[in-house]
């Protein structure tokens, strides 16, 4: 494997970046025995840049190389890495510097990924080795796998005494000198496995080990994607030219529901891959649901992309992971988490859903996946296409001051039209008394089941209630550890906690006064939804789409099946059925609480809805049949619902804008969350109060706070926020580490630092 680099090679890299700088100090030359050699790591641990001793024995020293070291009394993961260590002052002496006790075979991490893990430290205040962490997720992949037994054909190799058809046949297909396993060879030959052995026993083929982990398909870049319409043309050669010429290139590509993007971007792809060994990333929201994509992948490129997300298994992670490694790995579809793989040479990225709020991680290092895969690509000098029905307004704004080039999908593919959306206002047609459908959207609903039509009815509410009350005492079933209500998960006969997953069996009585048969569930959920549903109309197919009832991606992938190929009326679902998918049959979406997003009213929250309302309505109408959208709404007038009744996003987007740029609120300023934490209320509101007094404060930045955090308690920790809001340019990181410098910092507070924080919980 490639990580053996010639000497004078590795030293020349290591000089340009100051390795070094500090021969002096610590007399480090590579040369005879007894010399020490001081080189930095970045290590899986929570800390920045370390010194280690690089043993003499070993090949040069060089940035990216993945090592193992002894940490604390363990041994650890890390990277040597591209600058000195700041231990300045307290440098650990030559005699007591610890040795690199493993250096992996596999390749180093590139330049350009170390440079990301960098500035990803840098701008979310976390320490390097958090963010390296993500570099290096599996222990596995940097181990040499099992090998197994492979066979090919090299000019040694006698001819068999014997010949047969059979024996020809497997000869003539190893001719090309391949080596492959022993099933694949016969398989290629057409024969038993048992041919193959034969030749192997008498010597006519030859007998090698190869790696257990078998190759990923190479995309077929002859094959050609649909015809374009004219606007899809001038999008993809747009995006075509600047894969093409290389270089650091943003888009945003800001296309209708249904109107190709995907086919669009698919161009820039198959343009990358034209080069050899050129890697490309697509970033989706949520990988579970994405079935379709990959079918539309190998439809159009003959093989699966390499897939990445949690889900995935061990054995399969550290396949990708050494296959990205090595470059062998061409086409990655993965989560946010994707975007720190250690592709050899990225040429392209895609962002699908840039708007999507799941790229933004909230625990562990706080990043957003759109923001930093821009980064990425500014680092690996390629261009990037942010894609999107409904970009969000960190994008808009960039393309609007020409950082990034738009491109507009203004049309739906073929003969589709957008469909009609029209309110139902909720004030004139209410549902009947314990039911949540106005009779409007019944009617509709109807219509469609007469027409073998589909509709989809959308409901951001998993669980059958979201409140439990004692009628007798007014009693609400709380969580013990989190300030939120048990939700009601009638499938699992369970009262559940939607944030620290505790649970417990639907009680008889009422905790409180113990009243039996007191208990009434408040508020709909999609599982309500369902019994409402079905006993509304008895004769139709339903299924229902959450997190829930969908536990993994082949559970997903099968009903996504089921309602392509119309064996289902009615689907019922969470925001999981908002994203991307495209149902022919289906014409009507009904929402049947189209104002639940924007109560609470972050600053998000009505830019948000309007995002998750539009791509559910997105769903209708898409192939050759019209669609129409029916919003339940007690609000009809809010400016969301009727820039969604209006078509008119755009309009929403600017007003939207416009208030932000007045309150200098993102991305026209900036703003910075603190959450504080602990298990004792005193002394998270002591650090709060410490953190208030050395608060900044000038014309430019404020902070406000602390107050209580709207989750006051998760798993019987008190959380407190505060909120540090600057104008544009101020340098918010820099700003935040004095202040904290200047801080006492409690060691049983943990304070979290959000950049660019989107929840405010
Ligand atoms: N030029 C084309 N020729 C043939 N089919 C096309 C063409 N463009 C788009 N389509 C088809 O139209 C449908 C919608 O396209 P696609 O899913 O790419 O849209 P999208 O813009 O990504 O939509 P959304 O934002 O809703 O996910 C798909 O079935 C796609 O194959
Ligand atoms: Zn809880």
């Amino acid at each position: 494997m490639a990580c053996t680099v010639r000497e004078d090679e590795g030293k020349e890299r290591f000089m340009q970046h100051g390795f070094f700088d500090d021969r002096e100090q610590s007399q480090t030359e590579t040369g005879p025995k007894g010399t020490v050699l001081r080189v930095p790591v970045v290590t899986t641990a929570p800390l920045g840049v370390l010194d280690y001793r690089w043993d003499n024995e070993m090949p040069p020293p060089e940035p990216g190389l993945i090592v193992e070291v002894p940490l604390g009394g363990r041994k650890v993961r890390g990277v040597i890495w591209h600058k000195a260590s700041d231990q300045s002052g307290k440098k650990v002496s030559d005699a007591k510097l610890k040795s690199i006790e493993k250096l992996y075979d596999v390749p180093p991490l590139s330049e350009e990924l170390l440079k990301l893990v960098a500035w990803v430290a840098a701008y979310t205040l976390s320490p390097l080795g958090s963010v390296l962490k993500m570099c290096l997720p599996v222990q596995a992949a940097l181990e040499e796998g099992p090998s197994q037994t492979g066979v090919c054909w090299t000019a040694d190799c006698a001819p068999p005494a014997r010949m047969t058809h059979a024996r020809q046949a497997v000869l003539d297909a190893a001719a090309d000198g391949r080596v492959r396993t022993v099933p694949e060879l016969a398989k290629t030959a057409s024969v038993s496995d048992a041919v193959v052995r034969g030749l192997m026993k008498c010597r006519a083929l030859q007998t090698t080990t190869i790696a257990a982990d078998s190759p990923y398909g190479q995309p077929d870049i002859s094959r050609h994607g649909p015809e374009l319409s004219q606007e899809q043309t001038i999008a993809a050669e747009a995006i075509k030219n600047a894969v093409f010429t290389g270089g650091f290139a943003p888009f945003l590509l800001d296309g209708i529901t249904g109107s190709g993007k995907t086919e669009v971007y698919f161009e820039g792809l198959a343009e990358a891959l034209k080069t050899g060994g050129a890697q490309v990333l697509v970033l989706v929201p949520e990988i579970a649901l994405t079935s379709q994509w990959l079918d539309r992948f190998h439809h159009r490129f003959g093989v699966r992309p390499v897939v990445w997300h949690s889900d995935v298994g061990q054995a399969e992670r550290r396949r990708a992971w050494r296959q990205i490694a090595t470059g062998e790995a061409r086409v990655v579809v993965g989560a946010r988490s994707a975007l720190f793989l250690p592709f050899r040479h990225l040429a392209f990225i895609t962002v699908d859903e840039e708007h999507d709020p799941s790229y933004k991680q909230e625990e562990g290092v706080l990043y957003h996946g759109r923001d930093m895969a821009v980064v990425r690509a500014k680092y690996a000098e390629c261009p990037i296409v942010l894609a999107s029905a409904t970009p969000s307004m960190e994008s808009l704004v960039n393309a609007n001051s020409g950082r990034y080039v738009c491109l507009k999908l203004r049309e739906r593919h073929g003969q589709a039209v957008l469909p009609d959306i029209h309110t139902i206002d909720m004030r004139k047609h209410p549902p009947a008394a314990g039911s949540w459908l106005s009779p409007k959207l019944k009617e509709a609903i109807d219509k469609r089941l007469f027409r073998h039509e589909q509709t989809m009815l959308f409901l951001n509410r998993r669980g059958y209630a979201p409140l439990t009350l004692c009628r007798t005492c007014g009693h609400r079933i709380e969580c013990p550890n989190c300030s939120a209500w048990l939700v009601e998960h009638r499938f699992k006969h369970k009262l559940e906690c939607h944030h620290c997953g505790h649970e417990i069996p639907v009680p008889e009585a009422c905790p409180q006064c113990d009243t039996a048969d007191s208990l009434v569930a408040c508020g709909p959920g999609v599982e309500r939804l369902f019994e409402e549903v079905n006993r509304d109309f008895p004769s139709a197919r339903i299924g229902v789409m959450t997190s829930d009832t969908m536990e993994s991606p082949t559970e997903t992938a099968t009903m996504v099946h089921q309602i392509a190929e119309g064996r289902l009326d009615i689907i019922i679902g969470t925001q999981i059925v908002t994203k991307g998918y495209h149902f022919p049959n289906l014409t009507l979406v009904g929402v049947i609480d189209a104002d639940l997003g924007l109560r609470g009213g972050d600053l998000r929250a009505g830019e948000r809805t309007y995002q998750q309302l539009e791509q559910v309505a997105g769903r209708a109408g898409r192939a050759d049949k019209p669609g129409e959208v029916l919003l339940q709404s007690y609000e009809p007038d809010h400016p969301v619902i009727t820039a969604l009744a209006n078509n008119d996003g755009e309009h929403l987007m600017r007003l939207e804008g416009e208030a932000r740029e007045k309150l200098h609120m993102p991305p026209f300023g900036r703003l910075a969350a603190l959450i504080l934490s602990g298990p004792n209320q005193r002394t998270v509101m002591e650090q709060g109060r410490l953190l208030a007094v050395s608060a900044p404060a000038s014309g430019s930045v404020q902070v406000y706070g602390p107050a209580p955090a709207p989750m006051a308690r998760v798993r019987g920790n008190f959380r407190m926020r505060m909120l540090l809001h600057a104008h544009k340019g101020e340098p918010v990181q820099v700003i935040i580490r004095d202040w904290f410098g200047r801080t006492k910092m409690l060691p049983e507070v943990k304070v979290k630092v959000d950049i660019d924080p989107y929840s405010f919980m």
